[in-house]
């Protein structure tokens, strides 16, 4: 378990991934701290190396070479600046830490300016030198690279796709991290995304986490320990499991996104069984997840396991990403991304490296907003989109509440509420539905919260009357753009 320490009344974090520093500082301010955000997981802070072949491939981030706060993103005043801003907004800000590895590419210039040569694991921004690797005494390959996922030491102590594999058995390499980690820490952020778990030993882990300081007692009060998410991609079928780093925080859930997948894009299952969505369907404790869609990798098309619902099927991640928010399984992240030129060639996309929008100079492109707030200039900002937002608003509403009311009125019809709180109804499928339903609210006229939003005392969508004994009328259309209703207690006229 690990606490992401939202300020009250949020419960919902976005991957602004590839933004810079001074669109996240004004997007905390303008967007997410008034639409009830708790927090923003940020691409890697730290100087990484350039890619130029491919013309900077967006997983140049992944492949550090000093722990110096320079990249695409910005440089450190302005991260700083936008830790200080957003925690001012009430928006927590999450690193994604890259510690398993440095970069592997042969040599030449950090995004910081720092030289550097992987393949002989000589970092001297850091520093780092060959001892400070994985060799032939714990990686025992020809190549010294990760081939066989099926054994949990070649995992752990080789190098992922050649990538310098740090030595993270040794007090100075985990001193260096956790000095790192601990600067952040410092600066104000309230934890982690640590990138690639899968590939470091959970005690290792432990050697660095134990050198952590808490969080700012000044922004968080005292005693708080650093949020943790691991990334580990665990879909079965690998003998390294997700349980094996429960001790260390939350994991990311990649079967929570696949699952729902299955029901409301593939059709492959059906909506009625979700009544026990989460540890019924074999995944881990609600304590122990970070629940999402998609993510910035399986998004391109890497992910095993099935596809994952992105932008690309707005209809279908706005249905399941209405389930994920209302359901009280987890701990949710919502994706923000942006957009590229996919090309399918014998089905791999030739363009899935494809960084951040960019000027002519390679800089990544300024985060523009429309008249109608939607983004500009290939940003996808999901996070912006207003089923998705009024979403974060219920589940904020709902908080603390069980998941009642549990009804299947077809193979593809559910509906729940959250206490007394909030209801959802939702068509999964192309039927109709045309009942009268329990929703278990005190009676009203409530906004849907899908169709539009409660403003100024009015619905500017739908309006759901409930009545004395808790009942209303709900006619969806599953062939209608957003076959869902959503009303809470908080869009109450
Ligand atoms: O074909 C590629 N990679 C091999 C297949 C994906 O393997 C990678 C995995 C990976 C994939 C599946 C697993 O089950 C697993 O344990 C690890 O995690 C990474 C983490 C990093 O920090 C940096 C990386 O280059 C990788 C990576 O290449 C392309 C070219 C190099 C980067 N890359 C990529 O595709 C980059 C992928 C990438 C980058 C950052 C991530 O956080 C991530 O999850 C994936
Ligand atoms: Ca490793």
């Amino acid at each position: 378990y690990s606490d992401p320490h939202c300020a009250a009344g949020r419960d919902t974090i976005v991957h602004l991934f590839e933004w810079k520093w001074t669109d996240i500082k004004a997007e905390c301010e303008r967007f997410l701290g008034p639409m009830g955000y708790c927090g923003v997981q940020v691409s890697p802070v730290n100087e990484n190396a350039v890619v130029t072949n491919p013309s900077r491939p967006w997983y140049e981030r992944y492949q550090p070479v000093s722990y110096n706060l320079n990249t695409r993103s910005g440089n450190e005043q302005q991260f700083r600046d936008m830790v200080s801003a957003c925690n001012k907004a009430g928006v927590r800000i999450y690193v994604d830490a890259v510690i398993n590895h440095m970069t592997g590419s042969y040599s030449g210039q950090g995004t910081g300016g720092s030289s550097f040569d992987g393949g002989a694991c000589r970092f001297p921004g850091v520093p780092f030198g060959p001892n400070d690797c994985n060799g032939g005494d714990n990686c025992h390959t020809s190549d010294g690279s990760i081939h066989n996922y099926g054994n949990p030491e070649e995992v752990r102590n080789c190098r992922l796709v050649g990538l310098a594999d740090l030595r993270l058995g040794s007090d100075y390499v985990r001193d260096k991290i956790a000095g790192f980690m601990n600067n952040l820490i410092d600066i104000g952020v309230a934890g982690f995304r640590v990138d690639a778990a899968k590939h470091m030993w959970p005690g290792d882990i432990v050697g660095v986490f134990s050198r952590l300081h808490n969080l700012r007692s000044d922004t968080f009060g005292s005693g708080k320990k650093p949020f943790i998410v691991q990334e580990v991609i665990d879909m079965g079928g690998e003998p390294i499991k997700m349980s094996e780093y429960f001790g260390t925080g939350r994991v990311t859930n990649f079967i929570f996104g696949v699952k729902l997948a299955d029901v409301f894009l593939r059709h492959s299952n059906q909506a009625k069984w979700l009544s026990n969505f989460g540890e019924g369907w074999g995944m881990p404790s609600t304590y122990d997840v970070l629940n999402f869609l998609s993510n910035h990798d399986n998004q391109r098309g890497h992910g095993g396991g099935g596809a994952p619902i992105t932008f690309r099927e707005p209809k279908e991640m706005k249905i399941a990403t209405a389930f994920m928010l209302a359901h009280p399984y987890g701990f949710p992240r919502v994706m923000s991304s942006y957009d590229w030129p996919v090309n399918y060639q014998n089905g791999n996309d030739q363009n899935n490296w494809m960084g951040p929008p960019h000027n002519g100079d390679m800089s990544t492109k300024d985060v523009r907003i429309n008249a109608d707030n939607t983004c500009n200039d290939g940003w996808i900002c999901e996070h912006r989109w207003r089923q998705v937002y009024n979403m974060v608003a219920f589940r904020n509403v709902v908080a603390g509440t069980p998941l009642q009311n549990w009804q299947a009125l077809g193979d593809n019809q559910i509906a729940f509420s959250r206490g007394t709180k909030g209801f959802i109804a939702i068509v999964g499928d192309g039927s109709h539905m045309n009942s009268d339903i329990n929703t278990g609210l005190p009676s009203g006229d409530y906004c849907d919260v899908i169709s539009g939003s409660y403003e100024n005392g009015e619905c500017t969508g739908k309006t759901v009357h409930v009545d004395g004994s808790g009942h209303a009328h709900f006619n969806i259309n599953g062939q209608s753009d957003d076959p869902v209703v959503a009303i809470h207690i908080g869009a109450k006229k």
